[in-house]
């Protein structure tokens, strides 16, 4: 796979099995700095699995990754999250008991009030509380800032799990489905939300399966089938590869691939 100039994140020879089931199984991987990268692939490929391996969240057999040069692999989830590498997940993990801004303060890096002297826990917390709101307003979510979480429709819950990520001004964030269950009255939110965190100078990596969304606000495109890369490049190209239309429809994967490479043809 290519090489990319100033790549944040790279990564070799990533092996993950369960009990004889190969989930990932990537020989080397780059992705580009300040750019969206969509990886794409058929249900079953490993997008997740190979996410929850670079947050620490599972561990491989083997590979060895680094971001922002450092290596990273063996690190605790919250330890890649201090480093500015920050993800969400396919089903959120916002706490529906706790209010929406609550839900943004476990998000913040200074959760460790205990330490600190309490003058300085209190003047940090204000200052944790301002930033929070300020994304929440930026978020459209700021009239619900003491509501609880629970009360959140779908998409709602997916724009607080991206206004919680940004929390800590991270390099890299990582979105798993950030499309999934969002009614079509959010979507635009969402993608204008994707595109903004690349004007603000972060680096996206997302997981998808609507590929319209990936064509729409993609850079770059890596592709994934039965834990291999099996493609990147561009998406009008990779999107159009006879190799992973294939990849897709060999799955038997109900994608509306063929139908956006017969509208890229038209
Ligand atoms: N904890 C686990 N135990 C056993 N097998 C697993 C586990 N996690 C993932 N797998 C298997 O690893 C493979 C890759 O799964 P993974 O969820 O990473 O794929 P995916 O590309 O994210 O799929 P989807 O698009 O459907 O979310 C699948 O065969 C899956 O069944």
């Amino acid at each position: 796979m290519p090489s990319k100039r100033d790549p944040i994140l790279v990564a070799d020879r990533v092996h993950r099995h369960f009990a004889g089931v190969t989930a990932v199984d990537v020989d080397h991987v780059e992705m580009p700095r300040g750019k969206i990268t969509a990886l794409i692939g058929p249900n079953g490929a490993g997008k997740t699995t190979f996410f929850n391996l670079l947050t620490g969240f599972d561990k491989p057999q083997t590979g060895a990754w680094s971001f922002e040069g450092k290596p990273i692999a063996g690190l605790a989830p919250w330890q890649v999250a201090r480093r500015g590498m920050v993800r969400t997940f396919q089903l959120t993990k916002v706490l529906g008991r706790l209010t929406v801004l609550e839900n943004m303060l476990l998000g913040s890096k200074n959760q460790r009030g205990e330490r600190l002297l309490p003058f300085f826990w209190r003047k940090q917390e204000r200052s944790d509380s301002a930033r929070a709101l300020e994304i929440l307003e930026r978020f459209k979510l700021g009239a619900k800032a003491h509501d609880y979480a629970a009360s959140l429709s779908g998409g709602q819950r997916k724009l607080l799990e991206m206004a919680r990520a940004i929390m800590n001004e991270p390099s890299l964030v990582m979105l798993d489905e950030p499309m999934a269950g969002v009614n079509p009255a959010l979507t635009q939110s969402l993608l204008h939300h994707i595109k903004d965190l690349k004007n603000q100078g972060m680096t996206v990596l997302f997981v998808e399966h609507d590929m319209h969304m990936v064509r729409y606000v993609a850079d770059w495109v890596i592709v994934m089938a039965e834990g291999r890369i099996i493609a990147e490049g561009v998406p009008g190209e990779v999107l159009s590869s006879t190799a992973v239309v294939d990849a897709y429809l060999g799955a038997h994967h109900d994608t509306d691939l063929r139908e956006l490479v017969r509208e890229m043809e038209a």
